[in-house]
């Protein structure tokens, strides 16, 4: 699992390391990893670092003080080093240094003297932390002007005019092609659009270490989902694995309730009871004939998905919450809620816009942070969030920590997906997850799941490659064969049967 920070907790944790080991030239480890990946990416383009064309975009901060030295590193290889001077003073340790290897400092109005498209590698060292988002014009457009010439862009810390704590691309940033992050990771590492300005990702470890202080950000893998998932074992039943109670659908949106009934079947609940409408019941008794339709102990309700203009919708939420059960709100459930608040154990799926509808702002205002979005959903509703979208964040009411799923592949944004999807988060709280961490496990395997196909199938498809993966995932326990079952025959009966 990766975890990642906010700005101020970065500086935090920097400032206490520096603290415990004032000697460390925390400057020049960061040049020196820079100029490691500078080199291999050269290596890997032209055959080696001698003789490349290298242009550095340095600002008035430190930044630029670790482009500089890395450029120096460089230029004392024989590469042939450009820094163009943006944004303020260059810093004068890290220029000394560049000049002194041979390398040549440009102003913003020497530009015209160099070709853009003749460099072979650009280092981005405009803007780290301490960068507000965006860029002035005349950076912005050689950072665009880079990124049509194919140059390839190394960026130091993180790539400059994205917005550090949010994710936010809000107007013009460097699109790298490899970030060197230094410590622990930021928030624009994690969420998109920022995460795809980044690149690729290397992570040099400056020996920063998170306090409790510090608020994280979770980001789940596969290893996580695996660990995580709860997996039936030999004392499982039916109940222990969960009954999930599905309430979605209607006569205008049939297909949403049959979706997440494949959603919670197929991510292995232990029984699906279907309180939606005819037509569906129809279909399901079909295709899914372990799916039931009595009364019954139920241990989490889905509602919401595919209800339309449902009349009744309020109470029926209203009369969920009270049974004191965990539930879902997914889709039109969503505009449903009753005003005495939720509870965090339940767990809303919003995407942008229905969440924008939620908190009574912009679609965009939620795109362009979706992270403060989801915790401001979470406030609002006193339930657990599931921000659905490219990043998928789950936060809960009161806390400004965060899960982030596995990321997947973007065909999943079709109709139907976040029906499979609100059946898959029934079934884990169901079987007793918690709601964050349901959200951020169901996300996860809905998005294995689809990175695991060649390529975009109908949701009820999708929703059986859950069970295909959670299969290849499972842990396999550590079973110790015993050599000697089944040789004497007598003892266990085997050839008797
Ligand atoms: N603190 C530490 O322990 C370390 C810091 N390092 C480097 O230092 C960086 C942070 O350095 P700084 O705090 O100097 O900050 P930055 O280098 O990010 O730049 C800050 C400067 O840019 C200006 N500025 C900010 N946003 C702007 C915008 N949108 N347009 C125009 N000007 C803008 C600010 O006024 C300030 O002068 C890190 O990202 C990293 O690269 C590394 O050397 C490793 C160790
Ligand atoms: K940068």
């Amino acid at each position: 699992m990766l975890t990642a920070y906010p700005v101020h907790d970065i500086r935090r944790l920097e400032t206490a390391a520096i603290d415990a080991d004032p000697a460390q030239d925390l400057m020049q480890q960061a040049a020196g990893a820079v100029a490691a990946v500078a080199a291999e990416e050269l290596a890997r383009r032209r055959g080696r670092v001698y003789g490349a064309r290298v242009l550095i975009l340095v600002g008035g901060g430190n930044n630029g003080g670790d482009a500089l030295f890395a450029g120096a590193r460089l230029a004392r290889r024989g590469a042939r080093v450009i820094a163009l001077g943006l944004l303020g003073t260059p810093h004068p340790g890290g220029l000394a240094a560049l000049l002194a290897a041979g390398g040549r400092l440009l102003d913003q109005d020497q530009l015209g003297q160099v070709d853009l498209d003749g460099f072979d590698l650009g280092l981005d060292g405009v803007l780290g932390i301490g960068g507000r988002p965006g860029l002035p014009d005349q950076v912005a457009e050689i950072a665009r002007r880079l990124d049509e010439c194919d140059v390839p862009v190394v960026a130091v810390d993180l790539p400059s005019g994205v917005d550090a704590d949010t994710g936010a691309v809000p107007s013009a940033a460097v699109r790298a092609t490899v970030t060197v992050s230094f410590g622990a990771a930021k928030l624009c590492e994690v969420i998109e659009p920022a995460k795809g300005n980044c690149g690729r990702i290397v992570r040099i470890d400056l020996g920063f270490r998170p306090d409790n202080a510090v608020t994280a950000i979770d980001v789940l893998d596969e290893v996580d989902l695996a660990r995580r998932w709860p997996y039936p074992d030999a004392r499982s039943s039916k109940y222990t694995r969960g009954v999930v109670g599905i309430d979605a659908g209607s006569t205008q949106y049939p297909g949403a309730g049959i979706l997440a009934t494949h959603g919670a079947v197929f991510s292995g609940a232990g029984m699906v009871r279907f309180h939606g409408g005819e037509e569906a019941r129809r279909v399901l008794t079909g295709a899914l004939p372990n799916v039931v339709y009595a009364e019954g102990r139920v241990q989490a309700m889905l509602y919401g998905s595919g209800w339309g203009d449902r009349s009744d919708g309020a109470e029926v939420i209203s009369r969920g919450l009270d049974s004191g059960l965990p539930g879902v709100v997914d889709a039109d459930g969503l505009q449903r809620l009753p005003s005495r608040g939720m509870s965090a154990d339940w767990l809303l799926t919003p995407h942008a816009g229905e969440l924008a509808r939620l908190l009574g702002c912009d679609r965009s205002e939620v795109e362009a942070d979706p992270l403060t979005a989801a915790h401001r959903g979470a406030d609002r509703t006193g339930a657990t969030v599931l921000l659905k979208g490219s990043t998928q964040i789950v936060a809960q009411p009161g806390r400004r920590s965060a899960l982030i799923a596995v990321g997947g592949p973007a065909w999943t944004a079709q109709a139907g997906s976040g029906d499979v999807l609100a059946g898959i988060c029934t079934t884990l709280l169901a079987a007793g997850v918690p709601a964050q961490l349901a959200g951020a496990l169901a996300a996860s395997v809905q998005a294995v799941a689809a990175a695991s196909l060649p390529g975009p199938v109908p949701p009820q498809r999708l929703a059986e490659q859950v069970a295909i993966v959670l299969g290849r995932l499972q842990p396999q326990p550590p079973y110790e064969v015993d050599h000697e079952i089944g040789r004497s025959g007598d003892d266990h009966g085997a050839g008797r049967r």
